[in-house]
């Protein structure tokens, strides 16, 4: 079981829901200045996912916490992030699978399913852990918009 205190993001929603998950992943920066981590290596990628709105579904959820699980869980783990070419590059920086690109990227997933959503809710916050000491919190607020 994941326990911890995360970060707290303001927004303006009646409704806040937070699902832990995590999975596990190989990587390596395609950086020269990435020392090791340009080496190919693993990480258990822990993940809090929180989500925001004002309309629950015909279930009365904001988003059933499973398909969140389900949607990074299935794609991501026991893969090598470098192989999903649709995602991660070499090409260009904002392609290399950092812990900040993935933890963009896990909020346009995300966001990309409750687009579908009739109660339209937000993806507004991803703390992204890849070690015990290193970790980012990605919010798509401060980027001037909530998507959807
Ligand atoms: N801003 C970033 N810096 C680093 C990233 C990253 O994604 N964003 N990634 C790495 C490596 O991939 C590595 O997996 C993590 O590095 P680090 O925290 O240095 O790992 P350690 O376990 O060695 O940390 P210690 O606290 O020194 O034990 C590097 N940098
Ligand atoms: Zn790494």
């Amino acid at each position: 079981m994941i326990q911890q205190i995360y970060p707290s993001t303001p927004h303006p929603y009646r409704y806040e829901l937070n699902k832990d998950l995590q999975f596990a992943a190989a990587h390596y920066i395609p950086s020269e200045y990435a020392g090791d981590c340009a080496k190919m290596h693993g990480h258990t990628y822990f993940v809090n996912v929180t989500i925001a709105g004002n309309e629950l579904d015909e279930s009365g959820f904001l988003v059933n916490f499973s398909q969140v699980k389900k949607l990074i869980h299935d794609r991501f783990d026991h893969s090598l992030l470098n192989g999903h070419a649709e995602l991660f590059g070499d090409d260009h920086p904002s392609r290399y699978p950092t812990t900040e690109n993935v933890a963009r990227i896990l909020c346009e997933i995300i966001q990309q399913f409750l687009n579908e959503m009739t109660n339209k809710p937000l993806c507004v916050q991803i703390f992204l852990r890849e070690t015990p000491t290193s970790y980012v919190v990605y919010r798509p607020a401060a980027g001037g918009s909530y998507g959807a």
